[in-house]
């Protein structure tokens, strides 16, 4: 009999996660799982340990599984993006019926949720392309959810989706943390709500992702200066970065930061659990994808670009190893007071996550109008404020600011940031000039000051390239005493030099 609110395929990490937390809802749930012992170890454990143990049907065919759910079906995939995804959902089409919605709550790429969509509504079936954030604890008690596709099918998942996102105090922004097992947060403001159509809510997540790489760069090259400059250690730097917390950066990445810095080594007590940590970094592709999508776009997002890099980078390691016997740089030489530098780097972090935010959102707003979507920022910023990894006491800044003008055309003109882009950035100059001179590589740092400079610069370089394309292929250049759109080219080999208009 068909008794289940809501089925989920994929019992890893996530899927585990959110059906307890749907459950812990009130919604019966049926789970499915390709390994079938995944989902019968589950069962079985949550029959020992979860309050909500009633509420879950394990099933152990497809076919079960589809025919144990109420309709209009609402089917949560939540397994590796890309093949496996493709994979499930041919699956299950032959066994769904008119007006059944499949949801990937998985980091799909956003042009594979187009085309799923229009493939499915062809076929009669809803698609949600659902963005979700917050890693195991998220999942479990709150995640930050971004669905995208069509209003209609929206309807069905919103109160569920409702429920079991993360919830924040309307006013502050703060994030509601009071949660057990069986006992969930019901009250605030829930962090979902309908990005826009097809691919919209997985564009949304992915450039949450490329933000999320440079939050984590910026604050890996805080850490960096302070250990090379200040010879601080970890336990030191935890102490630091838990002062920063209580401040403008208060964050979950800081949080977790502060609390990895303290971890002694399990192996070794008398030494630091980080120190002992190889300085490769993985990616599996989001950050990557938000960065090709900039390209693509001919939007500036560099910052977030060389995030990825810097992850790059890091990977070469026996590379790097090899360069350090070989190539030369400035032995690191730091002597005025400890204490401004510090703090130098704390605005130097403020301002280039500002810069990041504003290359993250320029990305949007581009994208909206290649897609046609309508997003609508204020609220994207919303659903950040709790749940996902980059949740901030930043996003409460960025909502307000699109509160006051949801029309913005840089996160970095609103009043509230231009202030604290004006009232640090000498901090934050400093800390790149000091890396500089002292050969701390701090990109993150870097890239995004020349971001800034570049977009507050009325006049740039360009004339010079312009000048240069047309000498060498005639590609033409327009005038700064002529109206845009009027093309000229100079014929370069001809000694007179003659203009032509192109
Ligand atoms: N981990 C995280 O912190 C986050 C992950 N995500 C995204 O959520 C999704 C799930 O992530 P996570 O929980 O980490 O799990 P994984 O990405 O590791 O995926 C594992 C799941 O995928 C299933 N699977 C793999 N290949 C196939 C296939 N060909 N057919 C059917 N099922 C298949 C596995 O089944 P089996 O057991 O049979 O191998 C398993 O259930 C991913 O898209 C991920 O990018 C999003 C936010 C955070
Ligand atoms: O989506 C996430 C959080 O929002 C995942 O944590 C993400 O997969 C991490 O990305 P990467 O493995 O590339 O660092």
């Amino acid at each position: 009999m068909a008794n289940a609110d809501i089925g989920l395929i994929g019992l890893a990490v996530m899927g585990q996660n959110l059906v307890l937390n749907i459950a812990d809802h009130g919604y019966n749930v049926a789970v499915y799982n390709r390994t079938t012992a995944k989902m019968t170890d589950f069962i079985e454990r949550a029959q020992k340990e979860e309050p909500s143990r009633d509420r879950l049907i394990g099933c152990e065919k497809l076919e079960d599984f589809v025919k144990a759910i109420k309709r209009p079906r609402k089917i949560i995939i939540l397994v590796q993006a890309g093949k496996p995804t493709d994979a499930v959902i041919d699956g299950l089409v032959p066994l769904l019926e008119k007006g059944d919605i499949i949801v990937d709550g998985g980091n799909a790429l956003w042009t594979d949720t187009i085309r799923r969509e229009k493939d499915l509504k062809a076929k009669g079936l809803y698609f949600i392309g659902s963005g979700v954030s917050g890693g195991e604890v998220g999942a479990r008690f709150g995640p930050s959810m971004m669905p995208g596709g069509d209003p209609e099918a929206w309807q069905h998942l919103e109160p569920i989706w409702k429920a079991v996102s993360a919830k924040v105090d309307p006013e502050s922004g703060k994030p509601y943390e009071d949660y057990q097992p069986g006992k969930p947060i019901t009250e605030g403001e829930p962090c979902t709500a309908h990005i826009g159509a097809n691919g919209a809510g997985h564009y949304v997540k992915m450039v949450h992702n490329g933000i999320e790489y440079i939050d984590m760069q910026l604050i890996c090259e805080a850490y960096q200066l302070m250990k090379t400059l200040l010879g601080l250690d970890a336990g030191e730097m935890s102490e630091v970065f838990g002062s920063w917390n209580e401040g403008d950066l208060d964050s979950f990445l800081i949080e977790i930061t502060t609390d990895i810095l303290q971890q002694r080594d399990p192996a070794d007590p008398s030494k630091f659990l980080v120190d002992a940590v190889l300085d490769t970094a993985g990616q599996k592709g989001t950050g990557k994808w938000t960065s090709t999508n900039a390209l693509d776009m001919g939007i500036p997002a560099n910052a977030i670009a060389e995030a990825v890099f810097a992850r790059c980078l890091s990977a070469l390691k026996e590379e790097r190893v090899g360069a350090s016997k070989v190539l030369q740089g400035p032995a690191p030489e730091y002597k005025d007071d400890k204490k401004e530098l510090i703090d130098a780097i704390r605005d130097a972090l403020y301002c280039s996550k500002i810069c990041a935010y504003a290359q993250g959102f320029q990305l949007m707003r581009e994208a909206q109008k290649e897609y046609d979507w309508k997003l609508d920022f204020g609220h994207i910023a919303k659903i950040w404020r709790g749940g996902c990894i980059i949740r901030a006491r930043f996003l409460q800044k960025i909502t307000d600011a699109y509160a006051r003008d949801p029309k913005l055309v840089n996160l970095m003109l609103d009043p509230y940031f231009k202030d604290a882009l004006h009232n640090a950035q000498a901090n934050w100059r400093k800390v790149v000039a000091i890396a500089a001179t002292n050969g701390v590589s701090a990109p993150a740092f870097m890239s995004a000051l020349a971001y800034y400079d570049g977009y507050r610069s009325d006049r740039l370089p360009a004339n010079l390239l312009q000048a240069q394309r047309d000498y060498f292929g005639a590609h033409t250049f327009e005038r700064v005493d002529q109206p845009r759109g009027k093309f000229f080219h100079v014929d370069w080999p001809d000694k007179a030099r003659p203009q032509v208009e192109a």
